[in-house]
């Protein structure tokens, strides 16, 4: 099995090109043929009503959906040019280059180093010690935790508040240097404030990681993202700059959705 090996994008500015992609659970086809360029260095929302898609399709920029038996992938994600779907691709290693981060804030049942230091040793990125303190302090600053954790670092990552949590995920995450960060609805568990606080760390984040988000809140897609698609019924209805899909859509069906007429 290789390892994950980016070659050249296909346009530069674009992280991530799909093409044409399908996808089938059984009998059922949960999506038509997806074609859209995700942005590096930007975020990307997902929208649309329950069902239509979303998580399915976050989920197969990570093969996340491999584990579901019965589940059938036909087209092309391309990761800087790099089919992810090659049979020769490493999917663990895959995994190292595009994180994930769940809807239910999900910590190992370890310390709040450990959390961190665990995928890093596994894969290992740096050593145990001086240099394993380094990682897991940089990635949980990055994932502005630092101040919040520094003084309780061998107490358990499930003892944290549900926002304290959802932000440790996501420094685990950070830990093995992604490029692409997916959320599936990160704040639906969080309460007002934690929620603002992953979207100002959206915000800090955007710059080195390439991050995509389901959410099912339409003024958190308007806040935090640069583009929106918007899905329904397994199809990509609409996609562009998110100024442009919330002020003037070119497709009733989305404007309907994003004024609450529908879904
Ligand atoms: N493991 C599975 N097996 C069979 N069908 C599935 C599976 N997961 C999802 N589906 C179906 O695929 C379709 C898309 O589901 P998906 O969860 O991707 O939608 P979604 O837009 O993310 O919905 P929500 O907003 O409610 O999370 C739905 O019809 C769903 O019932």
């Amino acid at each position: 099995m290789n390892a994950f090996n980016p070659k050249k994008p296909v346009r530069p500015e674009n992280k991530l090109t799909v093409r044409n992609l399908k996808l089938w659970y059984g009998d059922f086809e949960a999506l038509h043929g997806i074609d859209l360029d995700i942005p590096k260095g930007k975020v990307t929302s997902f929208i649309g009503p329950s069902g239509c898609g979303k998580s399915t399709f976050l989920r197969c920029i990570n093969r996340m959906n491999d584990r579901i038996p019965d589940c059938r992938v036909e087209g092309e994600i391309l990761l800087e040019g790099q089919d992810i779907y090659d049979p020769a691709i490493d999917v663990v290693h895959l995994r190292t280059h595009v994180g994930m981060v769940f809807q239910k804030p999900n910590p190992f049942p370890k310390s709040i180093y450990e959390n961190i230091a665990y995928a890093p040793r596994i894969h290992g990125m740096v050593k145990d010690g001086e240099e394993m303190d380094a990682l897991v302090e940089s990635a949980l600053r990055r994932a502005s935790i630092w101040d919040e954790v520094k003084d309780k670092l061998q107490q358990p990552g499930t003892a944290l508040s549900g926002g304290q949590q959802q932000r440790l995920c996501i420094a685990r995450t950070i830990a093995v240097q992604p490029d692409v960060i997916l959320m599936d609805e990160p704040c639906s568990a969080l309460d007002p404030i934690a929620t603002a606080k992953i979207e100002e760390l959206i915000d800090e984040l955007k710059d080195e990681y390439t991050i995509v988000i389901v959410t099912h809140n339409m003024q958190q897609a308007a806040r935090v993202s640069d583009y929106t698609a918007y899905f329904y019924l397994g199809n990509l209805v609409e996609y562009g700059d998110t100024h442009t899909i919330f002020t003037s859509p070119t497709n009733q069906q989305t404007e309907d959705y994003i004024t609450g007429r529908f879904g």
